[in-house]
């Protein structure tokens, strides 16, 4: 059977709300924070690190294990699943967000996109069936519609073109998938239309119609001010059927996923906490901490006195500091354990406030500290 979501709760005061996707490969409690393991891996965590901080369902992205290890290796392991030892829910994208920022030479048609890879060049054409035949062996449990993801600077033409072409892009995948797909697997729309209001309602009403088994929204972090985002977002998420889970795509930073929630989004995923953490920066309680900062030479108290993880449980802010400064790898998986925990932690306060409707002093209380 694809998932069904249960609602629990919604918050007294806002459009937060409490749920429960159930799918064949688990349950997951939302609002909820996915970690990205791009290639089938979520960079520098083993699955069962992922387990102990609570991570529920991780991503998968479609062009990436396309192209590595490649589909016949994916179909001779038995899908990403088996592959990375991972027997939790996997939500794949559609391979169209890469194709269209990360590959090269593309050429877009009504019948899909020819692209060359990004690593050694060679040509490729995805389409929307393409696309999900490639997420059905990776057995990916939740699986999105094939789109183009406009820039929040494109042309209201071209906006409008580009939409209606990915609703007619659902339509083609949506088919292929309930011919070919496992009963188990569940397939989203993604609701485009750029900072256009009416495209935006219109995109969804036909996105809707299709009756998907979970909506995302789609063309939002992507360099849109923070203000244009969650107006979009806002406008857009009441649109979204109240029993089916709704996914804004590519958030990641606390205010962002605390205004997705807040808008009744259920789900989100952003590849900052372990990008960021590569890069020597933590998110704390009490803000960013950019660990090589001098300031910490000396700081042998843990990266967040309010964090209970395995790093701030083992390791000062001294001793992380000394790792990420001589490039050793333990630095980049310590301060990503933590900022993983750090976002799904901040996920379980956010469910649990919500049940006490008590959303709202939650999220004035983290800006507060945070320094929002
Ligand atoms: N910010 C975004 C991140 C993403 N991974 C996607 C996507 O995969 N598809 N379509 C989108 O519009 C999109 C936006």
């Amino acid at each position: 059977m694809p998932l069904k979501y249960e609602l629990i709760k919604k918050d007294k005061y806002t459009n937060a709300r409490v749920g429960v996707i159930h799918t064949a490969s688990g349950d997951i409690p939302t609002p909820i924070f996915m970690p990205v393991g791009t290639v089938g891996t979520v960079k520098t965590m083993t699955v069962d690190d992922l387990k102990e901080m609570g991570a529920k369902i991780i991503l998968g992205n479609t062009y990436h294990l396309y192209l590595k290890p490649g589909m016949d290796i994916m179909k001779k392991a038995g899908g990403l699943h088996k592959f990375m030892n991972w027997d939790r829910p996997i939500l794949t994208d559609s391979g169209g967000f890469q194709v269209f920022s990360l590959a090269d030479n593309r050429k877009i048609s009504e019948d899909g996109v020819m692209f060359r890879s990004h690593i050694d060049g060679s040509k490729h054409f995805f389409t929307p069936e393409k696309s999900i035949e490639i997420q059905n062996d990776i057995h990916s449990d939740i699986m999105m519609s094939f789109d183009e993801c406009v820039d929040a600077n494109a042309s209201y033409d071209y906006v409008k073109n580009s939409m209606e072409r990915t609703l007619r892009w659902a339509k083609r995948g949506l088919d292929y998938h309930k011919a070919n797909s496992h009963p188990d697997q569940s397939l989203f729309g993604i609701v485009q239309g750029g900072m256009f209001k009416d495209l935006r309602e219109i995109s969804a009403r036909e996105t809707v119609a299709m009756d998907f088994d979970g909506y995302s929204i789609g063309g939002l972090s992507v360099g849109e001010t923070k203000e244009e985002m969650i107006d979009i977002l806002n406008f857009t998420t009441p649109l979204l059927p109240e029993d089916k889970p709704r996914y804004n795509m590519g958030v990641g930073t606390p205010d962002y996923l605390f205004e997705s929630f807040e808008a009744g989004i259920d789900m989100a995923d952003c590849v900052l906490p372990t990008r960021i953490a590569r890069n020597g920066t933590a998110l704390t309680s009490e803000g960013r901490v950019v660990i090589k900062n001098a300031t910490y030479k000396e700081d042998f108290s843990p990266l967040d006195p309010e964090c209970d993880c395995y790093t701030c449980s083992n390791y000062s802010r001294a001793y992380l500091r000394h790792l990420v400064n001589a490039k050793e790898i333990l630095g980049a998986r310590l301060l990503s354990y933590h900022n993983l925990y750090f976002l799904l932690k901040m996920c379980e306060n956010i469910r649990e406030a919500i049940m006490n409707d008590s959303f709202l002093d939650y999220k004035k209380e983290f800006y507060e500290k945070y320094g929002y």
